[in-house]
């Protein structure tokens, strides 16, 4: 079954224990939490802070993609603070190696991000520390924005490269329900949409059809 990560970026910020509420009740599986940093990409939004808040409301796995440089900085305080993923991207870091072994010594799973132009192969050597790979669908930094169909080559790669080993595939960006049947087929194990869920007139309907084979 596809697990359904809802993005926080397309929540109501001043009523987010509402909108978390609501997400569990609409069978979500997952929260997706997005910290820019406005240096990696050219936007600010949540810190640790955040994702402790979070822990304290909901039972639900917490996803935390990190759009920052040098994330090896705040790994402590994001796995302080209770996430269960996290993820980094590979662009953002000269160290992913280490990195990831950071997260891990913090019994965290771990993940790597990579932007839509960057290639596949920058995780073939990590494979052993990884539990997630989540591809860009679209560049990262806002919500809202256009699916990459380049994508879904890189996708289809990036299933063979992974064949044999547990590591789940994410995707992440401008994900509805016309793109995410054919991503799931290809391979994609973890769909993340923020407006496509939180925009919708019923979020619970708008989950079910993402889920849908
Ligand atoms: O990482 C992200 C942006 O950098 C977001 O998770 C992503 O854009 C989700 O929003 P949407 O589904 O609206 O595209
Ligand atoms: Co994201």
């Amino acid at each position: 079954m596809t697990i359904i990560a809802p993005s926080l970026l397309a929540a109501d910020i001043l009523n987010l224990e509402a909108d978390v509420k609501m997400l569990e009740t609409s069978g979500a599986d997952w929260l997706h939490i997005d910290v820019m940093d406005g240096a990696f990409v050219p936007n600010i939004n949540f810190g640790p802070g955040v994702v402790e808040s979070l822990r304290k409301v909901t039972n639900l796995t917490l996803d935390v993609h990190l759009m920052i440089e040098k994330p090896e900085r705040y790994i402590e305080d994001f796995c302080k603070a209770g996430a269960d993923y996290i993820t980094v991207h590979a662009e953002a870091t000269n160290h992913l190696d280490r990195t990831l072994q950071l997260i891990k010594s913090y019994d965290v799973k771990a993940g790597v991000v990579l932007n839509p132009a960057t290639d596949i192969n920058v995780v073939r050597y990590v494979l052993d520390k990884l539990d997630m790979i989540l591809l860009m669908s679209v560049n990262p930094g806002f919500g809202g924005q256009q699916f990459i169909e380049a994508t879904y080559q890189k996708l289809e790669d990036l299933t063979n490269m992974i064949k044999g080993t547990n590591i789940k595939i994410q995707v992440d960006g401008g994900v509805n329900s016309d793109n995410a049947p054919k991503l799931v087929r290809k391979g994609a194990t973890v769909l993340v949409a923020g407006s496509y869920i939180l925009k919708h007139q019923n979020p619970k309907e708008a989950i079910q059809l993402l889920k849908r084979p």
